[in-house]
């Protein structure tokens, strides 16, 4: 089992927020750096024993202050140890003061640092305090060195990277390691951030978690402990009824492939029924390429009136495939009193009209409407939050599910999934090999599948997108969407968690 603190995140803000607290009551600030500092140095020993010299980079904060920690622990250990500081060491405060004066070794300034064959660079220039972008002697430091691939283990952040957005400011180290305390940021989740970090290493240093519990935000990772409680549960009793029966509206004749993705999934992730509602014209290529799935004429705006009479229809998914235009809206507010994964051709429907599709929505409460944008769909659907800079991909999508009243997965390699009420999950078990035709078709319907099941719609949208990374990994890189549709199956929880 990891350590708890892996699954949670807290916001450099709340970082510093913690180390206040921490001080105010009573724990001695210096000790606490010097465990950091002291685990940077084990790291830096254990990972690379063989280094010719360990070039410690200091900065002008506590991140510096574990950086002098590090290197006076390294000296002791009869590494070759130089530190290089930017800016004036006689200008540290208090703690990182206190770590600068008690180290005994060699001591340059930054710009004196050539990276060479056999050196391992310790990052500690700038961490969670990272509060604007980097000047150009700095940018171009971190860009030699990144150029030289000299490897590098970071204390807290790689330096250059946005513990809260994962970006870089403009630029950040490459580390092949990081060693972070307490808590991971979401900076190391976040893409670009997560590649740039390398390992990450969560070092306990003995802040009371009452403290950190105090200041984490609506922010985690996705992880079954957030919601294995709302899964469906299958009992003695079940009946294919009471597993609920899932829609996904297939496109015209020579687009049905990817309705059938999602159905296929929602039928693995355990919805009892699954039925393809398709127009007259696409009726037969569906009916002769599906079995257990079903296929039901529904071909305009009427026809799907009176299917939707039928009140144990209890989830849809509309997008994949269906085509792009008035008929996707016309479909998608008819089913603004249903569990309704919107997605694809359903999400780019509504570019420059997404007013409506949000209006009839944002009574909803709690919401039943999940939608699930790539980066494209996205901005088509959200651009003025999509183009705002300032934000990082969480609170685009924080922002995006309050405008929307809807839960948002923003999809990619770290997948935020956010709720109207401000709670977000980052995802971080897809495999990069999900980045293949119709793999977003299979997602949609594991999703339909565990709202037919019940499932609120934050928790079927998170676990949904777990299960869909924990099918990819099942199947292993070469996968298709028919692959990875074949391989959803409803989780097993580990009780362990
Ligand atoms: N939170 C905690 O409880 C602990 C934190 N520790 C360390 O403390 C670090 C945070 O310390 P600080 O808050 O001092 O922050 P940092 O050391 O990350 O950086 C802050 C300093 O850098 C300056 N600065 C920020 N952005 C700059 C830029 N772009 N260009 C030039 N200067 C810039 C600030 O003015 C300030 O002097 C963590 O990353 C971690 O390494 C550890 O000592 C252990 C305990
Ligand atoms: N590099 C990657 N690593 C992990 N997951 C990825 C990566 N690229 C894409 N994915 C996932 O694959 C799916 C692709 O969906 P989407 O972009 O809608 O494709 P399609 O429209 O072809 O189905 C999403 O769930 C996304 O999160
Ligand atoms: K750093």
């Amino acid at each position: 089992m990891k350590q708890r603190s892996f699954y949670h995140l807290i916001t450099p803000a709340a970082m510093a927020a913690v180390d206040r607290d921490a001080a105010r009551s009573g724990i001695d600030s210096l000790g606490l750096m010097q465990k950091a500092g002291q685990a940077v140095s084990a790291a830096a020993l254990r990972l690379f024993p063989d280094a010719m010299r360990m070039a410690v980079l200091c900065g002008p904060g506590n991140n510096g202050g574990d950086g002098y920690i590090a290197a006076e622990a390294l000296r002791m250990s009869g590494v070759d140890v130089q530190v290089f500081h930017l800016g004036d060491p006689a200008l540290l405060k208090s703690d990182a003061s206190s770590a600068f004066l008690a180290y005994r070794g060699k001591l340059r300034p930054l710009a004196e640092y050539v990276p060479c064959s056999g050196d391992l660079v310790i990052d500690a220039l700038f961490g969670a305090g990272l509060g604007r972008s980097l000047e150009p002697p700095v940018v171009e430091i971190i860009e030699a060195i990144n150029a030289a691939s000299v490897p590098v283990v970071a204390v807290d952040l790689p330096s250059g990277l946005d513990g809260l957005t994962g970006h870089p400011r403009p630029v950040a180290f490459q580390a092949c390691h990081t060693v972070t305390f307490m808590a991971r940021k979401p900076g190391h989740v976040l893409m670009p951030g997560r590649a740039l970090c390398g390992s990450v290493e969560v070092f306990g240093i003995g802040i009371p978690h009452r403290i950190l519990d105090a200041h984490r935000g609506e922010v985690a990772v996705n992880t079954p402990s957030v919601w294995e409680g709302s899964l469906p549960k299958l009992t003695g009793s079940a009946y294919k009824f009471t597993r609920g029966h899932l829609t996904v509206f297939s496109g015209p004749m020579s687009a049905t492939g990817a309705a059938r993705l999602s159905a296929m999934a929602g039928l693995k992730a355990g919805a009892g029924l699954v039925t393809l509602a398709a127009p007259a014209e696409a009726l037969a290529v569906n009916s002769a390429q599906t079995t257990a799935v079903m296929v039901k004429e529904v071909d305009d705006l009427s026809t799907l009136r009176d299917y939707l009479q039928d009140t144990r229809m209890s989830a849809f998914v509309l997008g994949p495939g269906f085509g792009v235009g008035e008929k996707a809206r016309a479909f998608a507010l008819a089913l603004r009193d249903r569990k309704l994964v919107l997605d694809a051709d359903g999400i780019s429907s509504f570019k420059d009209k997404s007013q409506d599709l949000f209006a009839y929505f944002a009574k909803n409460v709690p919401t039943q409407l999940v939608m699930t944008p790539h980066e494209g769909e996205f901005a088509r659907l959200f651009p003025e939050i999509a183009k705002d800079q300032t934000l990082g991909k969480v609170q685009k999508a924080q922002a995006a599910a309050k405008c929307s009243n809807a839960i948002v997965v923003y999809k990619g390699a770290d997948t935020v999934i956010a709720s109207p009420d401000g709670a977000a999950l980052i995802n971080e078990n897809a495999p990069p090999w999900l980045a293949t035709a119709g793999s977003g078709d299979v997602l949609a319907g594991i999703i339909g599948g565990l709202l037919a099941q019940g499932m609120p719609a934050f928790e079927a949208a998170a676990a949904g997108v777990y299960m869909h990374g924990e099918a990819a990994l099942r199947v292993g890189e070469g996968l298709t969407a028919e692959d990875l549709a074949a391989a959803v199956r409803p989780l097993q929880i580990e009780t362990a968690f």
